[in-house]
């Protein structure tokens, strides 16, 4: 058996300000992101949505110290991973491919290929799937890998999502314990789950399963963990006009202030690692909306990170997997032309005259907009809330 390897898959991040913008763009060219019914405006328009949005994001990267920490924690998991690995017998490599900013999961294949992996598992560092997330690193390697075929390993096999893992939901659990301990009267504390959201059509039209995996994880974990508390699910970090899956982050902490409660507890479920969600947006905004709306105490688990019991379960997920049949990317993801994401069926590239013809309108309105914008630094842009 030839080279055994290991590829965790993540969103990568800005780790200067000057990295800012360009993150942006790659991230909003992606069209597991946002998709365009016109082709060809989709990359004018991630430049335009990147360069208008990197100051009010630079200034959230700024609050954390200038960049965010995925990159190193995400080094310092496959590390713990790699070095559990060896101790259990099993000589694999681990890389690291983020979607949007370096490692670049193409620099991570062309690595695996020079190292001639034979066997390659492929693990993204969501616990849940999504369409926009683990989806659209998937959708990455497929593509990457039907235009060089040779860069494919013979052998390789992908894990769509693992929130049901016992040693990730022990982990989990572990946390939300120690920081309970820490107060007098734990049952007291209402546990608020905050899930990155994602548009309401990912899952109504697409159809995501992101937002049954959230529920059921949430679900799984308060099992866990055994205790009579309370718990609230919510959903976190909207971007753009359209809706997303409710009820939003912002809005659950303002009834649950309402209704008189005063201490949270708030644990983020759809990621791994902190980042510029927890450290900045539940950590600074979302904390000063409870203190303003009369919750005194308002605390956060820590991201799982290299958590032992999470490193030995992410192990045992990579050995389970070189120990059964291979799954090829392509039967996680629905062939492209049925993920109907943005927007509407309606506004899709046709050849039928009605829709050449409201290409063409949305294309000039599209560009009218964006002149305006540029010029007056306010439209309708702003105004539906994409900048
Ligand atoms: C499971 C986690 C995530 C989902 C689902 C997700 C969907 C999603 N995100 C955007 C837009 C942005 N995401 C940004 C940063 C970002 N997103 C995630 C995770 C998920 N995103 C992480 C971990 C990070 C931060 C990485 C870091 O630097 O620490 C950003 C940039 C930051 C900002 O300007 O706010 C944007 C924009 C969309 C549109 C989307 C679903 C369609
Ligand atoms: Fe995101
Ligand atoms: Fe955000």
């Amino acid at each position: 058996m030839g080279r055994v390897g290991v590829l965790l898959l993540n969103l990568g991040g800005p780790e200067k300000l000057e990295d800012v913008r360009p993150f942006l763009y790659n991230l909003f060219a992606d069209p597991e992101i946002i998709r365009l019914p016109i082709t060809w405006l989709q990359k004018p328009l991630a430049w335009f949505i990147a360069t208008t949005r990197s100051s009010k994001s630079q200034e959230n990267y700024r609050q954390i110290g200038g960049g965010s920490p995925l990159r190193r924690i995400t080094e310092e998991q496959a590390e713990a991973l790699q070095t559990d690995l060896h101790q259990r017998g099993q000589d694999a490599k681990v890389y690291i491919g983020m979607r949007y900013w370096y490692p670049f999961t193409e620099e991570a294949i062309a690595a695996i290929k020079r190292d001639n992996v034979e066997q390659l598992v492929i693990l993204p560092l969501y616990p849940q799937f999504s369409i926009s997330t683990s989806g659209s690193s998937f959708r990455l390697l497929q593509n990457l890998w039907r235009d060089y075929p040779n860069l494919q390993p013979a052998d390789h096999t992908v894990i769509a999502s693992w929130y049901k893992r016992p040693g990730y939901l022990q982990a989990m659990a572990d946390l939300i314990q120690r920081e309970l301990t820490q107060y007098e009267d734990p049952d007291s504390v209402h546990i608020f789950f905050s899930a990155h959201g994602v548009p309401l059509s990912y899952v109504e039209e697409a159809g995501d399963p992101y937002q049954q995996e959230i529920e059921e994880c949430t679900e799984l974990i308060m099992r866990t963990v055994n205790r009579p508390n309370k718990y609230t699910l919510a959903y976190q970090s909207r971007v753009g006009p359209v809706e997303w899956l409710r009820p939003y982050t912002e809005d659950a902490i303002a009834d649950l202030a309402e209704r008189g409660i005063e201490r949270l507890l708030v644990v983020p479920i759809s990621f791994v690692s902190e980042h510029i969600e927890t450290l900045q947006e539940i950590d600074i905004e979302y904390r000063e909306i409870a203190e303003e709306a009369g919750i005194h105490d308002f605390h956060r688990v820590p991201a799982l990170n290299t958590h032992p019991v999470f490193i030995s379960e992410l192990s045992e997920i990579v050995i389970d997997a070189l120990n059964a049949p291979s799954v090829d990317v392509s039967e996680t993801l629905r062939p492209a032309e049925q993920v109907k994401i943005y927007p509407p069926e309606r506004w899709e590239w046709g050849m039928s005259p009605a829709a050449e013809v409201w290409n063409g309108r949305l294309a000039m309105l599209g560009f009218l907009a964006l002149m305006l914008e540029l010029i007056s630094g306010q439209g309708p842009l702003h105004f539906v809330g994409l900048l």
